[in-house]
């Protein structure tokens, strides 16, 4: 469905995306991680037209999307969340989901209405007449979400959707994921929330410093001593391994 290759940005000096290649399948659930400042969230500006590259391509459904606009690409099904959700204040919850649905719809009443369908998808069907600036962290996320899949993505891009919820908020989530999926939509998702990782994805990749480290089923990669490393530094994976052993 996404064929990344040789994908490559860079700040000044700075490689953040160093030659990526990737391709996601169509279907289910797919995960990107990495430490901080690995490069993930360059790597979904990439894909989605946020940032141009400075080399590789983008394809999405045998089309080459290499730097076209982020409007463009979502017109072709892909659409990505933010870390940091915006909605449009004084502005209802279902008014701002419809901003989403007026990527396809032009009639309002249809926007208003395929609005209230995803509400229901991602379960904010009691606040669709609340200021959408008055939703609580969790709230603001699940609209994040439902703003992008107001648009109808083939493939929607879900940048650390759990980040800032507690234990409980991550659990009510975790079933929202899901049934997007159920609806057909593939998922790409940037998450540091290990249990929802583990829980959510069938394969998962690992960047580190720009790079593409490893790749995988989620719990296979949990004791990878490349992935281990990454996060934890060098020489760790032989230390943890040590430990165990002494254990
Ligand atoms: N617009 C920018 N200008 C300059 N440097 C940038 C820019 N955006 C990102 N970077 C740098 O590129 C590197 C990768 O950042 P990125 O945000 O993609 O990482 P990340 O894996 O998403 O991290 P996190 O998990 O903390 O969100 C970092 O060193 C970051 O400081």
């Amino acid at each position: 469905m996404l064929e990344v290759a040789n994908l490559t940005k860079r700040f000044g000096g700075l490689v953040a995306v160093d030659g990526v290649n990737l391709s996601l399948p169509e279907g289910g659930i797919s995960a990107l991680i990495g430490p901080n400042g690995a490069g993930k969230t360059t790597l979904f500006a990439l894909i989605t037209g946020f940032h141009r590259p400075d080399g590789g391509s983008v394809r999405f459904l045998g089309r080459d999307l290499t730097g076209e606009k982020p409007f463009r690409i979502a017109r072709a099904g892909m659409v990505r969340t933010f870390q940091i959700v915006q909605p449009f204040a004084g502005q209802t919850v279902r008014e701002n989901i419809a901003v989403g649905a007026h990527m396809h719809l032009a009639d309002r009443a249809e926007a208003l209405a395929k609005a209230e369908d995803v509400a229901r998808a991602v379960g904010l069907s009691d606040r669709l007449d609340r200021d959408a600036a008055d939703l609580t962290v969790a709230g603001r996320k699940r609209l994040e979400v439902a703003r992008a899949l107001a648009t109808d993505p083939k493939l929607l891009l879900l940048d650390e959707v759990m980040a800032g919820l507690n234990p409980s908020e991550i659990r009510d989530v975790i079933p929202v994921i899901r049934a997007i999926r159920d609806r057909g939509v593939t998922i790409l998702l940037i998450e540091h929330v290990m249990q929802a990782v583990m829980e959510l994805s069938d394969q998962a990749w690992v960047l580190n410093q720009g790079r593409l480290i490893a790749a995988g089923a989620p719990r296979a990669l949990a004791s990878d001593p490349a992935v281990i490393e990454a996060y934890l530094g060098h020489g760790m994976a032989e230390r943890l391994a040590k430990g165990a052993a002494h254990a």
